[in-house]
């Protein structure tokens, strides 16, 4: 809900307070860019305003609802709020939080929560908060019995000062938090078909991590379905980053799957994961990116025993970043249906088919080694370099 005529977004960040100030305003501009472009592929109305610590984006009343959920898809926002812009005096804003109650407040509790950035004008927080509230009181008396409530009101005024202008606001609607993507390297993300890859990769993201997408194809043993979903997920994270390129890598990898499942039974499904770390690791010598990141958690599947995952992580020498390590499936699926990467699709397809009839939960490298065939990371290399670049 906005208040009446509001055609300004608030942007609020939180890691980047941690940050110095030359660092911070570097940042604050990627922050920036990356709102601009979430506001234009989305054909929404809008300027972003840098000359504060904190960006602003004008827009119209219409767009302004709008605006406010593109801003809050920009990693690095906290919450953003859709505000009324007055005059810092204190008597407008009281004015004005009157004529907002009348407008949008219709019953149950309520709070002034107001903050001063510019410490120059003549009141405190305090005092304004206090005749804000005695204003939007005298402002629907009539209508019904308002009630105070400051710690858990049903609705919040917000007020925030700055150096020439107030803001009013009633929402603060949350962002994903986390860095402004491109304030780190990029990485290569392992997306499969499945439910966690993207939720992982769209979590490096929030950190500021463009990623390079890759998907092996696994020939006869993941099909047209396999690849369509891994697609549609990074369809639906380049939404989130509209000024980056995510193409996907797509790494041939039929003939590895047909070797191992011909070749190997005990170890087969760590030797594909050492085949993928590794095609991951020369993908990323050649587009210049510093980490692979997976969608594993430990304990999940037999191939993620934290034994497992020891073995097979030392086929690289790049850090696999797992950003789900520790999460439960029902989070994992909770985040994916709020980003927009779940998939109703329970298909059999991938690794799952790859799955031999006994697995391996313990594996130590050597007796691995043993049954690998000879040529596997070389395969994979070449793969990673063949991989051609897909539109997803
Ligand atoms: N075909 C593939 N292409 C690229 N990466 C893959 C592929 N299959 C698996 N991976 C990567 O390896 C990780 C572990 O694979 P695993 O088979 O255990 O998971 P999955 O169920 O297929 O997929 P997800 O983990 O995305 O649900 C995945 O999280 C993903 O990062």
């Amino acid at each position: 809900m906005h208040p009446p005529g509001a055609d300004t977004v608030l942007v609020r960040h939180g890691d980047l307070n941690t940050k110095s100030d030359t660092v911070k305003r570097y940042m604050v501009g990627i922050l920036a860019e990356n709102v601009e472009a979430l506001l234009a592929d989305r054909s929404i109305p809008g300027e972003v305003e840098r000359r504060w610590n904190r960006p602003l984006v004008h827009t119209t009343e219409d767009a302004v609802a709008d605006a406010t959920d593109a801003v809050t898809d920009a990693f690095g926002v906290v919450s953003a709020s859709p505000a009324l812009t007055v005059g810092t005096e204190k008597a407008t804003i009281v004015d004005a939080l009157a004529e907002i109650a009348r407008e949008r407040y219709d019953g149950g509790t309520f709070a002034v929560d107001a903050r001063r950035a510019n410490k120059q004008v003549p009141y405190d927080s305090e005092e304004l908060a206090r005749e804000g509230g005695t204003a939007i009181w005298e402002a629907v008396e009539d209508e019904f019995e308002p009630e105070v409530d400051l710690d858990d009101p049903d609705v919040t005024f917000g007020v925030e000062v700055r150096d020439e202008s107030a803001f009013v606001y009633l929402e603060k609607a949350p962002g994903p938090g986390g860095l402004p993507l491109g304030a780190q390297e990029p990485v290569v993300a392992l997306v499969s078909g499945g439910i966690d890859s993207p939720v992982a990769a769209y979590e490096m993201m929030k950190r500021g991590s463009p990623i390079v997408p890759a998907y092996v194809d696994l020939g006869d043993y993941g099909g047209v379905d396999h690849v369509a979903r891994a697609m549609d997920t990074v369809r639906t994270l380049s939404e989130y980053a509209p000024n980056f390129d995510m193409q996907v890598y797509e790494i041939p990898g039929g003939e590895a799957v047909d070797l191992l499942v011909a070749e190997m039974e005990q170890g087969r499904m760590l030797s594909l994961r050492r085949f993928f770390y590794r095609a991951a690791e020369t993908l990323a010598e050649r587009v210049d990116a510093h980490g692979i990141v997976t969608g594993e958690s430990v304990g999940q599947k037999s191939s993620q025993t934290v034994q497992n995952l020891g073995v097979t992580s030392r086929v690289t020498d790049l850090p696999i970043h797992r950003p789900l390590l520790t999460s439960d499936k029902q989070d994992i699926v909770a985040q994916a249906r709020e980003i927009g990467t779940y998939t109703q699709s329970t298909i059999n397809a991938g690794c799952n088919r790859v799955t031999p009839d006994r697995v391996e939960t313990n594996a130590r490298l050597e007796p691995l080694l043993e049954h690998e065939p000879d040529d596997l990371l070389e395969r994979a290399e070449e793969a990673a370099r063949n991989a051609e670049l897909v539109e997803p």
